[in-house]
């Protein structure tokens, strides 16, 4: 399903947090958002994801808009996984995942069909998690969690995933299978990540968001050149490549204050 998001402001207590953003992702796509804390990643994302409607602008399904669409049907097509969502579920896991049905019943009452144990079993399975389905969510491991909370949003059997910073509080090995698992799973994936390498090696495109205005986009290593990363990110960036891979790695340093100057 494509995502077309056109002229986006958005605004949270009457200050101008996202402007005039458009952002364009065909079916199948992942599409990263990065940019430096602060520069309203997580505000648009919330918009896409609904916990806020657009100032101006609109989010477009298959060119339906989303903000006018009943409820029940968005969250039929859209999940999300919000920035530290995980503290939240004192439930089990397989409770955990069968809240993602919830839209998929008739009315606010209705109860689980034969088909949603099927559908939970399957999505917690996909993630490599089937063995955790007794278990309470507050006693897994942060990779596991999100490992579930995934789950969760494929039990929702939606066409466009949002992730907010899914690799949050996981250790390499950990956010590799994140992503890898993320850039499998089939819907059109809008995904926020700090790590820019991981952001280069998972997405399609990258969106490169700054004090809430769109300032790049476009396939990773087009998009992530040392000038945009200094001007944006305020750091020195040096291309490798991965000496077995020959995949293109950024590497880092702090500009110096002459070089911030210098910077335009
Ligand atoms: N409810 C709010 N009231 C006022 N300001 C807010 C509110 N929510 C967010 N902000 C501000 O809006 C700006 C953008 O925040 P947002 O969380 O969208 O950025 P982000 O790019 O996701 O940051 P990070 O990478 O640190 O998660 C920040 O300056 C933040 O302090």
């Amino acid at each position: 399903m494509r995502i077309d998001i056109d002229d986006l402001s958005v605004e949270v207590a009457g200050a101008r947090l996202v402007r005039d953003v458009t952002l364009h992702a065909a079916a199948g796509q992942v599409v990263g958002l990065v940019g430096p804390n602060g520069s309203g990643k997580s505000t648009l994302l919330r918009c896409v994801y609904r916990a806020l409607r657009p100032a101006a602008g609109a989010v477009r399904l298959d060119g339906e808009d989303l903000h006018a669409m009943d409820p029940r049907e968005g969250a039929r097509r859209l999940a999300a996984l919000p920035q530290d969502s995980s503290s939240e579920f004192d439930f089990s896991v397989a409770e955990v995942v069968a809240m993602g049905r919830l839209p998929h019943r008739r009315g606010a009452m209705g109860r689980a069909g034969a088909d949603d144990a099927v559908i939970c079993g399957r999505a917690l399975e996909r993630v490599g998690a089937a063995h955790l389905a007794d278990r309470g969510f507050l006693t897994l491991s942060g990779g596991e969690r999100q490992r579930v909370l995934i789950a969760r949003a494929l039990a929702q059997q939606p066409r466009v995933l949002v992730l907010d910073e899914p690799t949050n509080h996981l250790d390499i090995a950990q956010q590799l299978e994140v992503l890898t698992l993320v850039r499998g799973l089939g819907p059109t994936v809008l995904v926020a990540l700090h790590d820019l390498n991981l952001a280069a090696r998972h997405c399609d495109l990258l969106y490169v968001i700054a004090d809430g205005r769109l300032v790049a986009s476009g396939p990773p290593h087009d998009v992530l050149g040392p000038e945009l990363l200094a001007e944006v990110f305020g750091v020195r960036a040096h291309r490798v490549r991965h000496p077995e891979t020959g995949a293109v790695q950024l590497l880092f340093d702090r500009l110096t204050d002459h070089e911030q100057v210098e910077t335009p």
